[in-house]
């Protein structure tokens, strides 16, 4: 790559990751399979970004690319300033990543050598680390467990082990792949606050795969949304749950009139005598209104309905969904002021 463009794909300072227009193709006796066709990722530092994604979607192989574990067929990728295939060491000590939960710690060995032993891959003598392994093992709710071995730890202890051996290596980018995996609800919590601080505090970039989306929603600033190895919708998560909050309104009924078989041309849902109704825009609830009235249906009270960021997601990626995804994904772009790197993908 010229050094122009790489000066052009390196972006700003505090760009920790810029992954433009990658692609993987599997080439094996069964044919082909594009895994990841063209898909744009930045991350800055202080910033978590949610990458999210049906099965097979190829979330992790967009990871396992900026990791430089799996070589892209075609894109270009820069790790905190290093080019992970021309300058491996460089990226490696940029860049940590949680993968396949706890599958990735040493099982006989105890929590504390695990941490050590990670701590000497970042190039530090495994002997002087002890007092940021305490910090980290406090953070993650593991103190007590310092001296056991691992694999004789709970599911969840695992999976904090594992975010430990992480958080050891002190890189500026953390990749977590589905890193709340079979922790409890408090621990979950735990999860939750550590990942803000560590954007928030140490001014880390995470990226977070998760089909847990009250983690998503409540830790990531963005998500980028794929299916099929592309790129379906991105956005702020503020303004991807607002374009989705103002469509949808829950009513109560005083009296219902006719409303049940009067409002076929409107998405509705009955839980019972509530009605959740979404309309497209503003003309379409005047509409409703107008509909409601020729119904006789007295309504008692009306009020926007929460998007739940599950529902978001499935209607993005759903298959019948299509349009609406794309049409997401324009008015997303249109209004993100901030995506000006000519990354879209
Ligand atoms: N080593 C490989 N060789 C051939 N095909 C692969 C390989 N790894 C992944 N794939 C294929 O690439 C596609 C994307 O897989 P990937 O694991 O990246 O998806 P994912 O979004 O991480 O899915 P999940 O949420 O299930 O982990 C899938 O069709 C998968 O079968």
């Amino acid at each position: 790559m010229a050094q122009t463009e790489r000066k052009q794909a390196t972006g700003t300072d505090d760009s920790l990751l810029r992954a433009a227009q990658v692609r993987k193709v599997y080439r094996g006796s069964a044919g082909e399979i594009t895994a990841v066709d063209g898909i744009s990722l930045d991350v800055s530092s202080g910033e978590v970004v949610g990458l999210l994604g049906p099965n097979g979607a190829g979330k992790t192989t967009l990871i396992k690319c900026c990791l430089g574990i799996v070589s892209p067929t075609d894109g270009e990728i820069i790790v905190n300033g290093a080019d992970p295939f021309d300058s491996p060491r460089a990226a490696y000590r940029s860049v940590a990543a949680m993968l396949e939960g706890a599958r990735n710690v040493y099982w006989r060995l105890t929590v504390r050598e695990n941490l050590r032993f990670f701590a000497g891959l970042q190039g530090r003598r495994p002997t002087k680390v002890d007092g940021q392994c305490d910090r980290v093992l406090r953070r993650v709710g593991l103190t007590e467990k310092a001296d056991e071995v691992a694999r004789n730890l709970s599911r969840g202890m695992k999976q904090k082990l594992s975010l430990a051996c992480v958080l050891i290596r002190d890189t500026p980018l953390l990749f977590l792949d589905e890193p709340t995996l079979g922790l409890d609800v408090e621990a979950k919590e735990d999860l939750k606050d550590e990942i803000t601080r560590l954007a928030d505090e140490e001014h880390r970039g995470l990226v977070v795969c998760s089909h847990d989306m009250d983690t998503i929603r409540d830790v990531c600033d963005r998500v980028v949304i794929v299916n099929d190895g592309r790129v379906v919708t991105r956005n702020k998560m503020d303004a991807l749950l607002d374009a989705f909050q103002t469509s949808a309104y829950r009513l109560e009924f005083a009296e219902t009139g006719d409303v049940r078989s009067g409002l076929d041309s409107f998405r509705t849902e009955w839980h019972g005598e509530r009605l959740d109704v979404t309309v497209p825009d503003n003309k379409a609830l005047y509409n409703l209104m107008e509909q409601l009235r020729a119904c006789d249906a007295v309504v008692d009270s009306i009020e926007t309905v929460q998007p739940d960021l599950g529902e978001i997601f499935l209607e993005i990626t759903d298959e019948t969904g299509q349009t609406a995804g794309r049409q997401c994904e324009r008015d997303i772009f249109d209004g993100d002021a901030d995506y000006t790197a000519g990354v879209k993908s």
